[in-house]
């Protein structure tokens, strides 16, 4: 069919629908934002204080090719987050900035044990951030852009707190909390760590994923999903090292990969961020095209917007621009996201249904009936 092969444009991209199930709240941060919270609450350990400068210095900084590096510059997000006003506002904005990229479901996630510096307290800071995310979703919906937020709740593998945090998701599950996921350095603190937690988390019907296969590979992968249950992976990227590519092409899968794709288990990629730790080369030699080639359940997502200075509009736009990725191509990672949210079915049915399916045809027969020359 007409302009099925054809790449979609910028402004295409950023109107679609798109759901996004791997973004941390402390990830993504306007630059304004930052640079203004650490001038009201006193924080003085930034490296800059130019809106600008400080954007391009979290990206420079990101970019260290190692998970470690990367990670440290997080002190300077979650520095100026430890007020429950500071909090709200973070989480609103976020909602409205994921909502401006086209994005209408998201579940955003952070560790709360990060913010207690100041004395808040977990269920404080919980309350807090669904405060923000319910008030950035209403300005959204105000400026004419629909988006779902739901939260994850992360807990640090350096810290020794799963149990507690695995709890607190479980308290706030009917007031928007939709899982739970262990993040922070990967070697050196397998997810086995935290066993009881994701007991825990069985026992209570809840969900949870697992950061896995990012700076550490197969047994990373392995541990998560054989013996903690996770249901889906975080980056998982590193899955590729257990498939055989031979010189014509075809793939030979080993026993776990072939597990991962047989139970269809949802694979939360994030190239741009899995070049700057090093997890991939570029984004032309990311494991995604592979993997979606081969027909795994993969998605597309953000990881961190500030620290990567992206967004799920940008991400599909260096994916298409490395494969050739079309429309088709993002409804159906679009579709995989939606199937592998944690949220109940029928809300997931109602999403692709009303929103997603609907979205793509509006932008399909544009691309069918525009004028000849007109982007
Ligand atoms: O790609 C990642 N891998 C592992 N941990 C991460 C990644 N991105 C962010 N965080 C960690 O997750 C915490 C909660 O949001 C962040 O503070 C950061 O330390
Ligand atoms: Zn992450």
């Amino acid at each position: 069919m007409l302009g099925q092969s054809e790449r979609p444009t910028p402004a295409q991209i950023r109107r679609a629908p798109k759901v996004l199930l791997h973004d941390h709240l402390d990830g993504g941060l306007r630059p304004s934002t930052v640079a203004e919270l650490a001038a009201e609450s006193g924080y003085d350990r930034l490296p800059t204080t130019d809106t600008a400068e400080l954007g391009r210095w979290f990206r420079d900084a990101a970019d260290s090719g190692s998970l470690e590096r990367y990670l440290e510059t997080f002190s300077h997000t979650v520095g100026v987050m430890q007020t429950r006003e500071a909090l709200v506002r973070v989480a609103a904005e976020a909602a409205e900035d994921l909502a401006a990229d086209g994005v209408v479901y998201a579940e955003v996630r952070y560790a709360p044990e990060l913010f207690q510096e100041r004395g808040l307290g977990l269920d404080e800071i919980v309350e807090a951030v669904q405060e923000g995310f319910a008030e950035g979703e209403r300005r959204a919906a105000a400026d004419g852009n629909r988006v779902i937020v739901r939260t994850l709740l992360c807990a640090m593998r350096q810290n020794a707190r799963a149990t507690e945090i695995a709890e607190l998701a479980v308290r706030h599950r009917d007031a928007g909390v939709a899982g739970f996921d262990i993040a922070g350095p990967e070697a050196g603190f397998p997810p086995t760590r935290n066993l009881d937690a994701f007991e825990y988390l069985r026992r209570q019907n809840a969900h949870f994923t697992i950061h896995a296969g990012e700076a550490f590979g197969l047994p990373s992968i392995w541990e998560a999903i054989q013996h903690c249950g996770a249901e889906r992976l975080g980056h998982g990227v590193r899955i590729v090292d257990d498939i055989k590519v031979h010189d014509d092409g075809s793939a030979e899968l080993g026993r776990l990969a072939q597990y991962v794709r047989d139970r269809r288990m949802p694979l939360e990629m994030c190239p741009s961020s899995n070049v700057q730790t090093g997890a991939a080369e570029s984004i032309a030699a990311h494991p995604i095209s592979l993997l979606r080639r081969l027909r795994f359940r993969v998605t597309v997502n953000t990881d961190n917007r500030l620290m990567s200075g992206t967004s799920m509009s940008e991400e599909f736009e260096k994916l298409s621009e490395a494969f050739g990725y079309t429309l088709d191509d993002m409804q159906w990672f679009t579709l995989n996201a939606m199937k592998s949210a944690f949220l109940p079915f029928d809300e997931r049915i109602a999403l692709i249904d009303d929103v997603i399916k609907p979205g793509y045809a509006a932008l399909r027969s544009e691309h069918l009936f525009r004028t000849p020359g007109r982007a």
